[in-house]
């Protein structure tokens, strides 16, 4: 009986020990994938590959790309597994080029995905594939021309006043501001404004809702640190696990709110010049009434309706986009400006200089042209996303099999493919001392040496960031307001130096952004 049971011990013990050599050889030979096409890879471990730091969350999506450029200095590309699946980091410049632009036929479509069952999460902008993507590109493209900023430009501007509002009840030494949550609040007020035609209040109502849910989407608990994750890097698995882009109950409120809105101005027959409007345009006749020559030309190549309709969550899925990606990005490109002005008064003397010449010329009551007109808050909000560029990677997927130009390397079909923009933004070869928070980088000559391809916190191609304008409007908008009445200072609680967040999706300071706002002499008086 002994005798058979020490028998029994050992098979079982060789079983474990082929179990675990089997899988061994299985990652060995994963692992070979990039090595044997001459590739470099940052060390991968077993089964989890290079992704080990994003699953015990020590790395943020943006990160983890951002440690893969890092691993290959000199190097045109970087290899790396998720799990066992290979992925690639681009890094020359002439490369990302192509993926981006050049060869955008073979790079159409994003990586990122979630579940199909998430309606509002899958059928927007961001998110779509081929040809439904193309026809809805074409269909939105008309809502973010320059004329339709200029009259989106009021409501903006009502809400930076309101932000002053809310900042001259809090201003003083004493009382210190988390700006991070402040700026969310204005940039929450604009979007909702300008997307669902909604006075959202959140600068005066502490428990505004669209607040409250905007907080849910970028609220990163461990599990949605790891749905995140999933949506970027695993995004099969989202159908699998009913993962959902704008968190479930977000997405209850976006759809109730735009539906009440759009019959009570239907009803009302309103028009208010916003997102809104040309929505209701587009679920009404299929287009955007043409304004500008630019319109013309994208109308003219309308193609059949059964591509995309724009009806139900289809249509939903749109400004709940633009709420997601609008506000979290201009507050985080707000708060990090006003973080390096507040460690560089030299900086933050020099624009508050330019912005006291455009207050006295326009009477305190700036146009969109002055606000586009400032060069050196150009500058500034330009070096902010050099710095801090609120989505830090950008994703593509290989459609088909693709030789490097110039290069020995066939990407082959399904390949994920990233782009580090925090590793090319804070590449020294590109930017020197590239800590240093530096406007003069950005200065028309400096512009003209930049090394193309090196700065993309937009993106680039037909991808690129369709909300560009609006959201600079809104950054810029709010920061001529703040800076025309306060000075903005460190207090003892603001970070130095600032740690980013390892679980959040966009850019964040892991411990907020506290500072002081001290109102200008010349306001006082
Ligand atoms: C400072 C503010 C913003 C930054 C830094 C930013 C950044 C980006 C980036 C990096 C991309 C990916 C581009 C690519 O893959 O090549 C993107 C895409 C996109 N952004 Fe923005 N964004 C901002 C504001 C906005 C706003 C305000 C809106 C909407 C109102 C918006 C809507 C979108 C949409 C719809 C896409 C997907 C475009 C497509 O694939 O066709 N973004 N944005």
């Amino acid at each position: 009986m002994e005798a058979l049971t020490d028998y029994a011990i050992w098979e079982i013990v060789l079983l474990l020990v082929s179990v675990l050599v089997t899988i061994y050889l299985y990652y060995v030979s994963k692992f070979s994938y990039w090595k044997s096409r001459g590739v470099v890879t940052p060390k991968p471990v077993p089964v989890f590959g290079n992704f080990l730091m994003g699953m015990l969350q020590k790395q943020s999506p943006g990160q983890i790309v951002q440690r893969v450029y890092n691993a290959g200095p000199g190097e045109p590309y970087v290899g790396f597994y998720i799990f066992g699946r290979p992925a690639i980091v681009i890094r020359d410049p002439s490369i990302i080029k192509h993926v981006l632009v050049k060869d955008f036929n073979i790079f159409a479509d994003r990586h990122v995905s979630t579940s199909k069952n998430d309606t509002l999460g899958s059928q927007n902008l961001f998110m779509l594939h081929g040809e439904p993507w193309k026809y809805l590109r074409v269909k939105l493209s008309p809502t973010f021309t320059s004329g339709r900023m200029k009259k989106m430009f009021p409501m903006v501007a009502v809400c930076a006043r309101q932000l002053v509002d809310y900042l001259l009840d809090h201003s003083g030494e004493k009382d210190p501001v988390e700006v991070k949550e402040t700026t969310a609040k204005y940039a929450t007020d604009v979007i909702s404004s300008c997307a669902f035609g909604i006075e959202s209040n959140s600068l005066k109502d502490p428990n505004a809702e669209f607040r409250e849910f905007g907080r849910k989407v970028f609220n990163f608990t461990r599990y949605r640190t790891l749905e995140v994750l999933g949506i970027f890097f695993v995004p099969s698995l989202m159908s699998f696990i009913n993962g959902s882009f704008f968190t479930r109950k977000t997405t209850k409120f976006l759809r109730k709110v735009f539906w009440d809105t759009i019959s009570y101005r239907e009803k009302n027959r309103i028009t208010r010049e916003d997102f809104l409007d040309l929505l209701i345009q587009l679920k009404n006749k299929g287009h955007v009434d043409s304004e500008e020559k630019e319109d013309e030309n994208v109308l003219n190549e309308e193609k059949s309706s059964s591509l995309f309709e724009f009806k139900g969550d289809n249509l939903v899925a749109q400004p709940a986009l633009f709420f997601t990606a609008g506000f979290e990005t201009n507050a985080t490109t707000l708060s990090f400006t006003l973080y390096e002005l507040a460690l560089q008064p030299h900086i933050q003397k020099r624009l508050r200089a330019e912005i006291a010449e455009i207050m006295d010329k326009s009477n305190g009551t700036p146009t969109y042209e002055d606000v586009f007109g400032m060069k050196y808050l150009g500058m500034v909000v330009s070096e902010t996303l050099r710095k801090y560029p609120p989505l830090p990677l950008l994703d593509r997927i290989c459609l088909q099999d693709y030789k490097v130009p110039e290069r020995n390397l066939i990407i082959e079909k399904n390949t994920p493919v990233y782009i580090a923009l925090l590793g090319l933004h804070r590449d020294p070869e590109y930017y020197p001392d590239p800590e240093l928070y530096d406007p003069e980088r950005f200065t028309e000559e400096n512009k003209r040496l930049q090394k193309p391809y090196t700065y993309l916190p937009f993106g680039d191609g037909p991808h690129n960031c369709i909300g560009l304008r609006f959201g600079l409007m809104s950054v810029k908008t709010g920061l001529v307001h703040i800076l025309s009445q306060f000075e903005v200072k460190p207090c003892k609680e603001t970070p130095i130096p600032l740690v980013l967040s390892t679980r959040s999706s966009v850019l964040a300071s892991v411990s907020g952004i506290p500072l002081t706002f001290i109102r200008s002499k010349a306001q006082t008086l």
